[in-house]
């Protein structure tokens, strides 16, 4: 072979180069036509709120697809509210009736004295005086009636949950609707549930069964609407409530009518079937291992596949979290700060606020997420400010709190300060961390913090990969 001119090497070059810019092009066209991934993990212990920031996700960046799953949340709305009418009689029999020899709600002399000596006791305790409503004779009964009246309700949870979950349960005691990933796609106004005859193609190919429960339960609360009121509004159990005796979760504010309960029963049997928006972010549903949720967000002109990681929060979850750890973006951590008289369910020994701190404390110093960004939501501040309004004090639960201002001022500062000090002490890569206050049932709010947490997330993005 002839040796190369000079000529030809410059020839060479000049083409080489003309290659490397035409592929530099062709490869900034395809960037710009394949959305690019951004996956953001939503952590934090159970109940702290991660999937009501996934649906509020949902709301602003796919509300169509949320728009299609409204018929498959109102069952679960009608399981909340059964949770929370049990829970609520459960803990009227144990207060008031727990030591009649016989019927527990047995309304006999020996029942009625056990009872009143109970009840001064309670309404002692909620600073109710002689005379209250809660001292009134016919009072006793008025409790027995509705609990005689709302027993079929209630003992229908259990069935109810099991044709819910498809005969799904999980070990630990208490009933729950358990559901897997995508159950909502599955679940239309055409195709209800249960969820194991849609999987499985029904009993012995002869399509879906009818979810029967679920029609029973919908005629039952209808017919009940006015007892769930009544038993919400009675003053013994406002008096338990009051004195922390009663301890109901979040969704239990769907029970109380004139709000979304009573609009949503009667809508749901009557008019249609779907939940409202409001329903929807109150309704609580105990997410099991990982979930991914895909929306298409254009960000400057470019579009991005944003995945969600929506997780179980429980202790025994936790180990399915560590594999998605690896390619994630960014980490928002859900810390719900009106907890701080709470204990785990898993583990009644470890305060919540506690346990929100050593997760924490864990995702900071976690390896295989030193380059993700870091987005802490100290969440259900709404729940904060009642608690705090209702005179429970932060420092009967938490010593270190001292002789602080019970105030919420005081209270949501001092909680903050601490996880920035987690952050602070154990962040070795001294990533910033973009913390905000954040009360996930209010939409507006909440849909203006997301893009703004959108925004810092890929500005970090861009600044990790380089293109800042
Ligand atoms: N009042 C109030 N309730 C909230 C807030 N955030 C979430 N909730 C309620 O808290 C309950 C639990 O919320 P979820 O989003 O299911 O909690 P999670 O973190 O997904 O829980 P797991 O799936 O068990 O890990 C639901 O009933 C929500 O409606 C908030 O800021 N304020
Ligand atoms: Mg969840």
């Amino acid at each position: 072979m002839p040796p190369r001119t000079s000529t030809d090497q410059a020839d060479a070059a000049r083409i080489n180069s003309q290659i490397d810019d035409d592929l530099r092009r062709e490869h900034e066209v395809l960037k710009r036509k394949r959305p690019r991934e951004i996956k953001v993990m939503l952590l934090g212990q159970a109940e702290s709120g991660k999937s009501t920031l996934q649906k509020q996700f949902q709301f602003y960046y796919a509300s169509q697809t949320l728009d299609r799953e409204r018929p498959s949340w109102r069952p679960i709305v009608y399981f909340n509210i059964l949770k929370a009418v049990r829970m609520i009689l459960s803990e009227v029999d144990y207060e008031y009736f727990s030591n009649s020899p016989a019927s527990p709600l047995a309304s006999s002399p020996s029942t009625a004295s056990l009872a009143s000596v109970a009840r001064s006791k309670i309404s002692a305790a909620a600073g109710y005086g002689t005379g209250s409503p809660a001292a009134d004779p016919a009072w006793l009964m008025e409790l027995s009636q509705l609990r005689n009246k709302l027993l079929p309700l209630v003992a229908s949870e259990d069935a109810l949950a099991s044709e819910l979950s498809g005969g799904v349960t999980v070990s630990g005691g208490r009933s729950g609707v358990f559901v897997r990933a995508g159950w909502q796609a599955l679940n239309t106004a055409t195709r209800a549930w249960p969820l194991a005859d849609i999987r499985h193609g029904g009993g012995g190919g002869a399509g879906p069964r009818a979810p029967v429960m679920m029609d029973i339960v919908a005629k039952t609360l209808d017919a009940n609407q006015d007892e769930i009121e009544d038993l919400w509004h009675h003053p013994g159990v406002r008096a338990l409530l009051a004195t922390n005796k009663l301890r109901l979760e979040e969704y239990a504010a769907l029970c109380p009518a004139p709000r979304p309960s009573r609009a949503f029963v009667s809508d749901g049997l009557r008019v249609c079937a779907w939940a409202r928006a409001e329903d929807i972010l109150h309704v609580r549903l105990q997410t099991l291992g990982v979930k991914e949720h895909s929306f298409d967000i254009n960000m400057g002109g470019i579009n991005y596949n944003w995945l969600l990681y929506d997780v179980g929060g429980a202790r025994g979850q936790r180990q399915a979290w560590v594999p998605y750890f690896e390619d994630a973006t960014a980490i928002i951590f859900l810390a719900p700060i009106s907890a701080y008289d709470q204990y785990l369910e898993e583990d009644p020994r470890t305060n919540r606020i506690d346990d929100s701190l050593q997760l924490f404390t864990s995702v900071c110093t976690n390896k295989l997420l030193h380059k993700a960004a870091l987005v802490l939501m100290l969440n259900k501040t709404d729940l904060l400010r009642q608690k705090l309004e209702a005179g429970i004090k932060v420092r009967k639960y938490i010593s270190s709190y001292g002789d602080r201002p019970n105030t919420y001022e005081e209270v949501s500062e001092y909680f903050r300060a601490h996880f920035i000090q987690v952050h602070r002490r154990k962040d070795v890569n001294r990533r910033p961390l973009f913390a905000h206050f954040t009360s996930m049932l209010d939409i507006k709010a909440t849909q203006s913090i997301i893009v703004n947490v959108n925004e810092a997330i890929m500005r970090r993005h861009m600044a990790t990969v380089g293109l800042a």
